[in-house]
C-alpha cells in the first residue's frame, strides 16, 4: 500500500522551506557564473534523449533536499507497489499497471496472485492479426472494398493518446486515413461523416466502460448513418469493432465479441494508449512501429524504477516542478514542443497531469495543506512564441517551461530546421539570462535614441529573466524515443502524486458535472419552463428554450 505521509512533516520539506528563504532572489545566471560545469552536473542522457535541467533556480543542496523529500515521502516503496501489482489506486480498488502493456521483457506482474502478461500478449496478438487484415485490404467492408478510413470514437483517455501519437508520428503512417471523434457536438461526427464512404469505413468504438454518454452518442449516430446506406444490421460486425473492458454492453451495441478488444480495469483511460485503446495507432502506423512505442515506454519504466533519483529524469522533473509549485508558489507549468507533429503533447498531458493530480484531498481523507497539481498548457514552439510567450518572459507570474525538440526533423525543408532549433536554444537562454538595464541603454545608445527616449523607454525593455526550464532534446521522434517521452512524463506525474499524498489514478472530480447534466437532459425537451436548479440555471435553460 502506498504510504500517508503528509510532506510538510518531513524533514526535508522543512529544511527546503528554510533554504527556500536563504536562496530567494537568487538569479540563475549568478549560478551559471559560479558553476562552469552545469551543464555536465545538471542534465542527464537517456538513450537518444537529452534532458538539460541546468536552467533551474536550484543549487546542489536544493536537489539533495528535494530527493530526500521524496525518499522521506516513500517514492521507492511507492514505486515498487505500483510495479508489483499492488493496489495502489485505493479508492477504486485497483492495480495500476500501465507499465505492465508496455512490459517487453514479458516478467510475470501479478494482479490478485495472476500474471496478467499472457492476457496482455494475447491481446497484442489480436491486434497485431487484426491491424495486418485490415493494412492488407484482406479485411472487406459490406460491398466486398477494402478499408481507406478508420473513424476512433472515444473521448478523454480513449481519444487524446491515439490521437496525440497519431499526429506526433504521422511519418509512419500507412494508406488508412485515421479520423477522430469525440465530443459529443453533432458538428464533430457530422463533419466526420462527410469525408468517408459506408463501404470502406470502419469505427472504432474506443470506451473503457462503453457507458460514456459522447462515445455511445457519437456510435449510435455512425451506425444509424452506417445502416441508412448498408440497410443490413448484420453488416455492422464488417464496419464497428470495439476496444472496451465491458463485454456485455459491447455484445448489447451489436458488435461482435471475436472483434472486441480487451483491457482490464487496472489500465487507467488516460494511461491507455498502451492497451488496447491503442487500436487506432497500430491501425495507423503498423504493428511493428506500435512495438517500438513500447518499447521505449519500457525503457524508461526500467531508467525508472531503477535509477537513483538524483540520476532519475521523471524523479528530477517531478520534484524540481515541486519546488516551483510549492515552495514558489508558481500555479502553472508550460509544455512547449518545437516539432509540429507534437501539437496534441500538451493536450495530451493536460488530461494525463490535471485529472491526476487534481485533487485537494489526501490520502488520509483529509483536505491538503499544500497546492497539489499545476495548471498544464502549451502549444508548438514558434506560433507559442508569437502569441504568450510576452507573458511568460515579462508578466507577473512565474511559469516554468519545458521545451522539447528533435535535432533530426522528419522534413528537410530548406533551412527551415536550424531556424526552428535557434529558437528553441534562444527562448531558454533568454527566460534564463533576461536583459539587463545597462543592457538595454547600452542596445538604445547604439541605436540612436536621445537621453529622454532612452529614459522612457527602458523599463518596458528589461527582462527579469530567472524563469525556469527543462530543455529536452531528441535525436528524432521516433516511436521509440516518443514512447519514453509519454512515459517520462508519467513518471513524473506518480512522483508528484506520491509526494503530495494523493491518490493519482482516480478521477472523482468529473463525475458531478456527468449526473447534473443526465439530470438536466430530459428537462430540455418541452416547452414548459424549468423551476428546479439555481435561478441562474433555471434562466439559463429557460433562455435556450426560447431561442431554439
Ligand atoms: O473510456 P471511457 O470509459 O469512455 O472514458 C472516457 C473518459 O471519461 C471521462 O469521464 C474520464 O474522466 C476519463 O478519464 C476517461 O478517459
Amino acid at each position: 500500500m502506498l504510504p500517508k505521509i503528509n510532506p510538510m512533516t518531513t524533514n526535508a520539506w522543512e529544511k527546503l522551506e528554510d533554504y527556500y528563504f536563504n536562496f530567494e532572489g537568487t538569479h540563475m545566471k549568478e549560478i551559471f557564473e559560479k558553476d562552469p560545469e552545469r551543464f555536465q552536473k545538471y542534465s542527464l542522457e537517456f538513450e537518444d534523449i537529452l534532458v538539460d535541467f541546468s536552467k533551474n533556480i536550484v543549487d546542489d543542496k536544493v536537489r539533495e533536499l528535494l530527493v530526500e523529500l521524496a525518499r522521506e515521502c516513500g517514492l521507492r516503496e511507492a514505486i515498487e507497489s505500483m510495479f508489483s501489482g499492488e493496489k495502489i489506486n485505493a479508492t477504486e480498488n485497483r492495480a495500476v499497471l500501465h507499465v505492465a502493456l508496455r512490459n517487453r521483457s514479458n516478467t510475470p506482474v501479478l494482479v490478485d496472485g495472476k500474471d496478467v502478461m499472457p492476457e496482455v500478449n494475447a491481446v497484442l496478438d489480436q491486434m497485431k492479426a487484426f491491424s495486418e487484415k485490415v493494412i492488407s485490404g484482406e479485411w472487406k467492408g459490406y460491398t466486398g472494398k477494402a478499408i481507406t478510413d478508420v473513424v476512433n470514437i472515444g473521448i478523454g483517455g480513449s481519444d487524446l493518446g491515439p490521437l496525440m501519437v497519431t499526429e506526433a508520428l504521422k511519418p509512419y503512417k500507412n494508406h488508412l486515413n485515421l479520423h477522430f471523434v469525440s465530443n459529443v457536438d453533432g458538428t464533430h461526427i457530422a463533419e466526420t461523416l462527410k469525408k468517408v464512404n459506408p463501404e470502406t469505413t470502419l469505427f472504432i468504438v474506443a470506451s473503457k466502460t462503453f457507458t460514456t454518454l459522447e462515445t455511445m452518442t457519437n456510435a449510435n449516430t455512425a451506425r444509424d448513418w452506417f445502416l441508412n446506406a448498408a440497410k443490413d444490421e448484420s453488416f455492422v460486425k464488417k464496419h464497428f469493432v470495439a476496444v472496451s473492458t465491458n463485454e456485455k454492453e459491447v455484445a448489447k451495441f451489436g458488435i461482435d465479441t471475436k472483434n472486441m478488444f480487451r483491457f482490464w480495469n487496472w489500465v487507467g483511460g488516460r494511461y491507455s494508449l498502451w492497451s488496447a485503446i491503442g487500436l487506432s495507432i497500430v491501425l495507423g502506423i503498423g504493428y511493428e512501429n506500435y512495438i517500438s512505442l513500447l518499447e521505449g515506454a519500457h525503457a524508461m519504466d526500467k531508467h525508472f524504477r531503477n535509477s537513483e533519483f538524483d540520476k532519475n529524469i521523471p524523479v528530477i522533473l517531478a520534484v524540481f516542478g515541486i519546488w516551483y509549485n510549492n515552495f514558489f508558489g508558481a500555479e502553472t507549468e508550460a509544455i512547449l514542443p518545437y516539432d509540429q507533429y507534437m501539437h496534441r503533447f500538451s493536450a495530451y498531458f493536460q488530461q494525463g497531469n490535471m485529472e491526476s493530480n487534481g485533487k485537494y484531498v489526501d490520502r488520509n481523507g483529509e483536505m491538503v495543506e499544500y497546492q497539489t497539481g499545476p495548471i498544464i498548457w502549451g502549444e508548438p514552439g514558434t506560433n507559442g512564441q508569437h502569441a504568450f510567450y510576452q507573458l511568460i518572459h515579462q508578466g507577473t507570474k512565474l511559469i516554468p517551461c519545458d521545451f522539447i525538440a528533435a535535432a533530426i526533423n522528419h522534413n528537410k525543408v530548406g533551412d527551415h530546421q536550424q531556424k526552428l532549433l535557434a529558437n528553441f536554444f534562444a527562448q531558454p537562454e533568454a527566460l534564463m539570462a533576461g536583459k539587463t538595464e545597462e543592457q538595454v541603454v547600452a542596445e538604445l545608445k547604439a541605436a540612436g535614441k536621445t537621453e529622454e527616449e532612452i529614459a522612457f523607454l527602458t523599463p518596458f525593455k528589461v527582462f527579469p529573466g530567472n524563469v525556469p526550464t527543462n530543455s529536452i532534446l531528441v535525436k528524432k521522434l521516433t516511436p521509440h524515443v516518443l514512447g519514453s517521452l509519454i512515459a517520462m512524463y508519467e513518471h513524473k506525474i506518480f512522483v508528484q502524486g506520491i509526494i503530495w499524498n494523493i491518490f493519482s489514478f482516480d478521477q472523482w472530480g468529473v463525475e458531478l458535472g456527468k449526473q447534473l447534466a443526465s439530470a438536466i437532459l430530459p428537462e430540455l425537451s418541452g416547452n414548459e419552463p424549468v423551476v428546479g436548479h439555481d435561478v441562474s440555471t433555471n434562466g439559463l435553460i429557460n433562455a435556450y428554450k426560447k431561442m431554439r
